[in-house]
């Protein structure tokens, strides 16, 4: 495949293109000329502090919001005039609980089997692999509300892979869980990535995660991208920039480097409380 020297996008047949797209809220540039190309088969990961614009980029590529102006492509197809043809190719797990507490686990799979029109044919099969996937069979038939909110997020992985997604789209899937918890939710991320070869775009604050498990990492902040590559080469180019007798830098580092003294304002940093909050009420 042949890719342009600077990020490599072609639109025809990268997984999400983002062409100058714009999305605001009133007075509020949520997102202002992002430009982004997330390549098939990658783990790529959208960085960001509170308000950066993450959450309305994808709501934009999953077509929940409309895309006011520039251009959203998914495997090709504009998510504007082909709406169906995007959502049909892609699963999403958002920040918000997306599974049903009074259900139990195996009901919360099929239900969304039902939802995304999976075959009834496949259906059954599909929701025993989407949770054996996520490694909740053995405890499919208990409700949700008696899991652990790894459990919980995994089962809501398992929602989004019942429809066998080509792109599938995690925003903050390790938010409020405990060390332990967020490693065994990218393990699976990683095994069905590795099974399927399905393409992940993830948004995070956790640098370290994206630093492990991302392919490349596009830094956003203040509605654009202000730094993209894999981890690797934008650890290596800050510390070229300051001097190869420095240590290496975290992508934390690169990220201070790219959005200057603009970070600490009302923009927040990288410790979300708000969401760490309210994703440990909802599965409280
Ligand atoms: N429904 C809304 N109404 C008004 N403003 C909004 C709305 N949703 C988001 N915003 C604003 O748009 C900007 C971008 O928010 P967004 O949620 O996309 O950022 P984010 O990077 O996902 O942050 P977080 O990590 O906190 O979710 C913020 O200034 C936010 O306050």
């Amino acid at each position: 495949m042949t890719r342009n020297a600077t990020d490599g996008g072609d639109p025809a047949v990268d997984a999400v293109t983002c062409a100058g797209l714009r999305y605001s809220f009133g007075e509020t540039h949520a997102v202002d000329g992002l430009d982004l190309s997330v390549r098939d088969g990658e783990v790529f990961g959208l960085l960001g502090p509170n308000g950066a614009g993450k959450t309305t980029a994808i709501r934009c590529i999953t077509t929940l919001l409309p895309v006011p102006a520039g251009k959203v492509s998914v495997f090709g197809h504009d998510a504007t005039r082909e709406r169906m043809a995007v959502r049909r190719l892609l699963g999403y797990v958002p920040q918000q609980l997306s599974a049903d507490a009074g259900l139990t686990g195996r009901e919360n799979v099929a239900l969304f089997a039902r939802v995304f029109d999976v075959s009834r044919r496949e259906r059954a099969r599909r929701v025993e692999q989407a949770l054996e996937a996520v490694d909740l069979t053995a405890a499919a038939d208990r409700l949700a509300r008696t899991y652990s909110g790894g459990m919980v997020r995994r089962l809501e992985l398992a929602q989004a892979l019942v429809s066998a997604p080509r792109l599938l789209m995690l925003d903050e899937p390790t938010i409020g869980l405990d060390p332990i918890a967020r490693t065994n939710v990218w393990e699976h991320i990683n095994a069905v990535r590795a099974a399927t070869g399905m393409t992940v775009l993830v948004t995070t604050h956790y640098m370290d995660e994206a630093d492990q498990y991302c392919d490349r990492v596009a830094l956003m902040h203040r509605g654009r991208v202000r730094a993209l590559g894999t981890p690797d080469e934008l650890r290596t180019g800050l510390r070229e920039r300051l001097g190869t007798e420095s240590p290496l830098p975290t992508l934390e580092d690169v990220f201070r480097d790219v959005a200057g003294s603009g970070l600490d304002d009302q923009s927040g940093d990288f410790r979300d409380v708000r969401s760490t909050r309210r994703t440990a009420s909802r599965v409280g």
